[in-house]
C-alpha cells in the first residue's frame, strides 16, 4: 500500500528513507493558525492530525498517511520555528544552559481500513551554553528560522545540543520507535513497510 509523507519537511522525509520507506511527498498546506491548544502536546496532535486528514481527504486510492508536527516546550512556552532573526537571537539567549522539551505530534491515517492513530512523542534537549558569537553565527546561517524551536540535532546546530533524553528523531521530527508501535498495534510489521529493492 502506498505511504503518503503529509509534510513539506525535508528532515521527514530523509528518516523515513533512512528506515526503508519509500514515502510520496503530498503537503498538506493547511492553515496552522486555525488550530489553538494550550498544551504543547496537544497543539502538536492536534496538527498532526490537520494535515493528515486535508491529505487523505485527496486520496482516490487506499494509502497510510502520516502528518507530523513539531513543536518546542521551554520555560511554560510553546515554539514553532522562529519567525525572524531577531526572534531566534533572544529565543537563544534564553535556552542556552538549560533544557526543553521537543514534542512531535504523528497522525497515522489508514484509509482502507478506515483507522487512525493519533499520538506525540516527546524529547527532553539540553542546550550548550554558546556564546552571543555562537548565537549570531548561527542565526546568520538562517537555519533557525527553518526548524521548530529554532535548532536542529542533525544539522548545523547539533553542536549547540549537548544531550538529549528520548528518541533522537522526535527531535528531527518524526520518531521511528513511535511509527512502530502505531504499525504494530495494527497488526502491521514495520519491515513490511520497507522498499523491496525493485522499487
Ligand atoms: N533536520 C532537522 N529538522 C528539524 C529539527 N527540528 C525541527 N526540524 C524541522 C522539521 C520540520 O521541517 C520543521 C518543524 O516544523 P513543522 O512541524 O511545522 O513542519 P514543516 O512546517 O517543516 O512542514 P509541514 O508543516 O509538516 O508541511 O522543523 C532537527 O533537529 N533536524
Amino acid at each position: 500500500m502506498r505511504f503518503i509523507l503529509a509534510s513539506a519537511s525535508p528532515a521527514r522525509l530523509t528518516v523515513l528513507r533512512g528506515i526503508g520507506f519509500d514515502p510520496e511527498v503530498i503537503v498538506s498546506g493547511v492553515d496552522e493558525s486555525t488550530i489553538e491548544e494550550e498544551s504543547p502536546g496537544r497543539l502538536c496532535r492536534a496538527l498532526a492530525k490537520l494535515k493528515a486528514k486535508a491529505v487523505a481527504a485527496t486520496l482516490t486510492e487506499d494509502a497510510y498517511v502520516l502528518g507530523c508536527d513539531s513543536v518546542l516546550e521551554f520555560n511554560g512556552q510553546t515554539y514553532g520555528k522562529a519567525e525572524d532573526a531577531e526572534t531566534a537571537v533572544s529565543r537563544w539567549k534564553a535556552m542556552r544552559g538549560k533544557s526543553g522539551v521537543l514534542h512531535t505530534g504523528h497522525c497515522l491515517i489508514d484509509t482502507a481500513k478506515q483507522r487512525r492513530h493519533i499520538r506525540s512523542s516527546s524529547t527532553t534537549v539540553h542546550f550548550a551554553d554558546v556564546t552571543d558569537t555562537e548565537i549570531a553565527a548561527y542565526v546568520d546561517s538562517g537555519e533557525p528560522m527553518r526548524v521548530a524551536g529554532a535548532f536542529t540535532i542533525d544539522g548545523l546546530g547539533a553542536p549547540f545540543v549537548e544531550r538529549i533524553e528520548g528518541d533522537h528523531g522526535t527531535v528531527v521530527g518524526v520518531s521511528p520507535p513511535l511509527l512502530r508501535q502505531m504499525f504494530t498495534a495494527w497488526g502491521v510489521p514495520i519491515s513490511s513497510l520497507w522498499r523491496t529493492e525493485s522499487a
